[in-house]
């Protein structure tokens, strides 16, 4: 990493109230690995190192806003991690806390998994798959304590494939960009339905670039109904109480 990435990984950090002085080598060396990976295999349109260091690492930092993802133990599952955002960045920052990155297609999750490998980041678990599989799984299902998610689908979609995932008192977060009313309010409905709450909509800006991004959280109140998740394909083809696509 160039000493101007250094200084945006720095500079964007501490605006989010994180210091990465420790963590930079390790930044440095997935932005390394990262790069070199997408030129064999599209993995992400970000290219250049400045876009990677604020709209991938910086970005997937601000999960971290409102502390919902702190304390000791936890086990955090990334609905669709694609190339691994937002769990290495946070299972970097975390060493603590257990990632499983989870994304349905291959190729993205053996980069993580190569990834991790080459971080020697211990608490990742990267895992193949969709969440309405995962979440009929009795291995899984109600096995987390956070879910995470940045950038997958609406957030009625969202809410159906993350709450089943949770155990009763669980949180899942959202990042997401500006959030509309009318999905916010299926959002709702939506969390209500599955057993959950929305309990946090904090809008915020992008550190140094300033766009605006929403963390979303529902929080788990009691169990998800058997039905739900439904198939796979059928929570975005049909999200509910959501409409405007
Ligand atoms: C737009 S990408 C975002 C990737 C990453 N979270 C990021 O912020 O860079 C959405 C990813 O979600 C995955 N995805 C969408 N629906 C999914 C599901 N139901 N189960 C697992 N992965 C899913 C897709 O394969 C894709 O890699």
């Amino acid at each position: 990493m160039t000493p101007e990435g250094e200084a945006l990984l720095r500079q964007g950090a501490a605006e989010l109230g994180l210091n990465v002085d420790a963590r930079v080598p390790a930044f440095a060396a997935l932005l390394d690995l990262l790069v070199e990976a997408n030129s064999r295999v599209n993995l992400t349109a970000l290219k250049t190192e400045s876009d990677i260091v604020l709209k991938h690492f910086v970005d997937s930092l601000s999960c971290l806003r409102g502390g919902h993802l702190d304390g000791e133990g936890l086990r955090v599952l990334d609905i669709g991690t694609g190339a691994g955002f937002p769990s290495l960045p946070l299972a970097i920052m975390n060493p603590q806390t257990d990632f499983t990155p989870l994304d349905s297609i291959r190729k993205k999750i053996d980069f993580v998994r190569a990834a991790a490998a080459s971080l020697n980041l211990t608490n990742v678990s990267p895992q193949v798959g969709r969440a309405e599989t995962l979440g009929r799984d009795a291995d899984h299902r109600e096995g987390y304590d956070r879910v995470v998610c940045r950038a997958v689908a609406a957030l009625p979609i969202l809410a159906e494939l993350g709450l089943p995932l949770l155990k009763t008192g669980g949180r899942l977060v959202a990042q997401k960009g500006p959030i509309s009313e009318d999905e916010l309010r299926a959002g709702r409905r939506a969390a209500g339905e599955v057993g959950g709450r929305v309990t946090v909509v904090d809008a915020f800006t992008l550190p140094v670039l300033g766009d605006a991004r929403t963390l979303v959280v529902i929080e788990k109140t009691g169990p998800t109904p058997a039905k739900y998740p439904r198939r796979e394909g059928v929570p975005n083809q049909q999200p509910l109480f959501w409409t405007a696509r």
